[in-house]
Formats: structure tokens, C-alpha cells, sequence
């Protein structure tokens, strides 16, 4: 393997479980998405993401509560978009500030960012969560405070996550070659994506998932197992 100089990595079912994200983050937006959206529908910040999901759906002329129901249903649906991303962000906002959760971190995931940041290596996200939403699941993790630890964060406004250009914006953004970058995720798809941009690839497989016959990307059952090449 070529130098690796900056490791880009996926959080769901990558750093920290699916199950936390579908079964506590995504029912905490849901149960509060249609009180913040009547209470802040007015800040501009939530007025443009209001707009987008509109304008995405293809909506011309959408009543607050179309958008309301439109929006419950893609959190259903888990669907991965921008508008829906940035503002269940912000609702997920209070519920860290709270304590009424913490991110969840695989077990090993802390002690292996931190060994990859003292070889030397740079760190980022790269999430179809918001940035804002990355930056707080770190900040608030089950292992403590993790942000220092990342140089940056991507969301799906550098690009689909299934989209090789997407790769490049970010390789061109940190300024590294595409061949000096490990990207690790759990979907083959955005692993993919990735490879044909040229950067290198790990796929995070981990118990009790099977593993596939013959994989298309190097798997790795957790953060230990990997060994960039520096
Ligand atoms: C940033 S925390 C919320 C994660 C989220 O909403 C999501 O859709 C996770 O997608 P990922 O690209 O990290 O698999
Ligand atoms: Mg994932």
C-alpha cells in the first residue's frame, strides 16, 4: 500500500453502531420535529432547509405541515438527505446538551484514533450526517470528547456518498492524492465510490455480520485489525 497520510471514515455502523442511530437519535427527531419545526420555522436557518425539502420533493406550493409529514416519513425511511440531515442536526442538538444520550463508540474506536493521531495522521468524517451533527456525536461520545482528534468533516454537501467526484472534492479539500487516503465504511457501495476515485478502501464488517465470499475491498472486523502503511 501506498503511504496512507489521512484516514477519512464513515460513522454509522463504522465508528459507532447502526442501532443507535435508527433506534435513539433518529425516534428523538422524530417525537420532536414537528414542535421545533413550529417553534423555529421562522430562523433563516431553518427556514432555507424547510425550503430545500420542499424543493426536493418537488413540492411548489407546500403548507409547514406537508413539510412536517414529508419529513417524518424520510426520517422512516431513512432516507439521506441534506435538508432532512441538517435539521435533525439540530434538534439532536438538546438531547447531547441534556445528557439524555451519548454517541456510541465501538469499543476499540477511541484508543485506535488516537494511536492513528500520535503516528501522524490526519482525521476526518465523513457522514451523511450534517457536519454540525458529526461534530457533536464526537464531542459527546460514550469515550468522552473525540473532536480534537479529527482535522475536518465532510456531509453530503461536498456530494452523494455513492459518487466517485465526491471522493475527489475531499481528496482536493484536505490536499492529499486520492492514493494517500484510507477511507473505511461499512457500505460497499460508498467503498466503491471511493475506490474508483483512487483512494484506498476498508470495509468494516463487524460481528455478527457474515462476511462476503470474495470481497471487493479489504474487511476488517474492527478499527484494531487495521494497520495503515505508513
Ligand atoms: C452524524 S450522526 C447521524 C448519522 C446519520 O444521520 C446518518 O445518516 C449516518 O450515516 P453514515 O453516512 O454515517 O452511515
Ligand atoms: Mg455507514
Amino acid at each position: 500500500m501506498t503511504e496512507i497520510r489521512a484516514i477519512v471514515t464513515d460513522i454509522e455502523g463504522t465508528t459507532s453502531s447502526i442501532s443507535f442511530v435508527r433506534d435513539v437519535l433518529f425516534p428523538y427527531a422524530r417525537k420532536r420535529l414537528p414542535a421545533f419545526v413550529e417553534t423555529h420555522g421562522n430562523q433563516p436557518e431553518v427556514q432555507h432547509w424547510l425550503h430545500e425539502t420542499a424543493r426536493e420533493a418537488g413540492l411548489v406550493e407546500a403548507s409547514r405541515q406537508d413539510i412536517i409529514e414529508l419529513l417524518l416519513q424520510w426520517i422512516d425511511q431513512d432516507r439521506k438527505s441534506t435538508a432532512l440531515k441538517a435539521l435533525q442536526g439540530m434538534i439532536w442538538k438538546d438531547g447531547y446538551a441534556a445528557g439524555d444520550y451519548r454517541a456510541h463508540m465501538y469499543p476499540e474506536v477511541a484508543a485506535r484514533l488516537r494511536d492513528w493521531r500520535a503516528d501522524g495522521l490526519r482525521l476526518y468524517v465523513y457522514s451523511s450526517g450534517s457536519v454540525p451533527a458529526q461534530q457533536l456525536f464526537f464531542r459527546y461520545s460514550e469515550a468522552g470528547d473525540l473532536s480534537p482528534l479529527f482535522a475536518g468533516y465532510f456531509d453530503t454537501e461536498t456530494g452523494p456518498k455513492r459518487e466517485a467526484e465526491s471522493y475527489r472534492r475531499i481528496a482536493e479539500a484536505i490536499g492529499e492524492q486520492p492514493a494517500h487516503i484510507l477511507f473505511l465504511s461499512d457500505i460497499v457501495e460508498e467503498l466503491d465510490a471511493a475506490q474508483s476515485a483512487g483512494v484506498h478502501t476498508g470495509w468494516l464488517i463487524r460481528e455478527p455480520q457474515a462476511l462476503p465470499d470474495s470481497p471487493r475491498h479489504p474487511v476488517f472486523s474492527d478499527f484494531n485489525a487495521i494497520t495503515p502503511s505508513t
